[in-house]
């Protein structure tokens, strides 16, 4: 469960007071999710979440985000609205912590998505794209290419999460410097489009969330964020065919991506294979014993990892 910051009942009650929300009836922690703590929050008025942004999310950012959801729904998007008070701020503090009070959406996080889903997640994908490309804000990659040094280095001693690792990143980080594309095309991406990060209802999309690694980047690295979270076996060690090229099918239904792009997703995938085995394996490391946090499993990035390094990788990467 991630809840690294509880909530004093007073606090909330003062908290919600603020909007026109009615008053509080429950607020309970949310099992899923390792980076913010994230309540379901019960009002008279209706269903919320409140999330309050812990280490990787900056305060200072939180306009950008609140910025991005506000135009990609106005595109039609379906994202989560950030709740604005009375006052019409949508950022606040709780229990020392920055935090916002979010529109609850319907839909199901799914664990092993079927073809079909994959189509569906591939096409909202693409279409987040079509409506991000005139969105005028901006953000550097905090855990894009330029930092997974820095990111390997804070985590620490790499060997005591699976033997053998720091020697493999140390290459990887090596090969991915020297290779590293500068002029795909590029705005603001999601940056951690995982299944948990997609509700569904059978399968429609029904919300995008979890926006807090947006930045701008390379469109196609979104997209092999995405691949290689949707389509991998649970232990990372196989990929899907069928849920691959059906991913893959759904965000060409959106987006033409040019030739340099579909040359660069085998490269673009170790990357996203990389950036997530460094964070899991940081978090294996640093996870605090007494925060309500189910840590994630490195391992099954680095088998991604492998795979994507495989001499066929770019046949997984195709649209079937
Ligand atoms: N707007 C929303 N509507 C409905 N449920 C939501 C919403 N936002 C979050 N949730 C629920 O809370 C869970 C955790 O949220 P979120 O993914 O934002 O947390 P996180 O800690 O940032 O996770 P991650 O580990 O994916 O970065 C989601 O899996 C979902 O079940
Ligand atoms: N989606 C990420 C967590 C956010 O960095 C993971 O599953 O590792």
């Amino acid at each position: 469960m991630a809840v690294y910051t509880a909530v004093d009942p007073d606090d909330l009650a003062a908290l919600v007071a603020h909007y026109d929300i009615g008053t509080v009836l429950s607020c309970k922690g949310i099992a899923e999710g390792v980076e913010n703590s994230n309540f379901l929050l019960e009002t008279t008025g209706g269903r919320f979440i409140l999330t309050l942004y812990e280490k990787r999310v900056q305060e200072g950012d939180l306009p950008f985000f609140v910025d991005l959801l506000g135009h990609l729904a106005r595109q039609g998007c379906p994202v989560p609205a950030m709740i604005r008070d009375r006052g019409g701020r949508a950022i606040q503090q709780i229990s020392g912590r920055p935090a916002c009070i979010i529109q609850f959406l319907a839909g199901i996080s799914l664990t092993h998505p079927t073809p079909a889903q994959c189509a569906a997640a591939g096409a909202a994908l693409g279409a987040m794209h079509k409506a991000v490309e005139d969105f005028s804000g901006a953000r550097e990659n905090s855990m894009g290419c330029a930092h997974w040094r820095s990111v390997a280095t804070a985590a620490g001693d790499l060997d005591t999460v699976l033997p053998g690792l720091q020697a493999i990143v140390d290459a990887e980080l090596a090969f991915l410097d020297d290779r590293w594309p500068t002029d795909l095309p590029r705005h603001v991406i999601h940056a951690d489009l995982f299944p948990d990060n997609v509700l569904m209802l059978g399968d429609r999309v029904t919300g995008l969330i979890d926006f807090y690694f947006a930045a701008t980047d390379f469109r196609a690295y979104d997209l092999a964020v995405t691949h290689a979270s949707w389509t991998f076996s649970d232990d990372g060690r196989t990929c899907d065919g069928a849920r691959a090229s059906a991913l893959m099918r759904g965000y060409a239904s959106e987006i033409d991506l040019s030739a340099d792009e579909v040359a660069a997703l085998p490269l673009l995938a170790r990357g996203a294979a990389l950036r997530f085995l460094l964070t899991r394996a940081h978090d294996w490391i640093h996870t605090p014993a007494d925060a309500l946090v189910t840590r994630k499993d490195p391992a099954p990035f680095l088998e991604r990892l492998r795979r994507y390094q495989a001499a066929d990788a770019a046949d997984l990467l195709r649209a079937g």
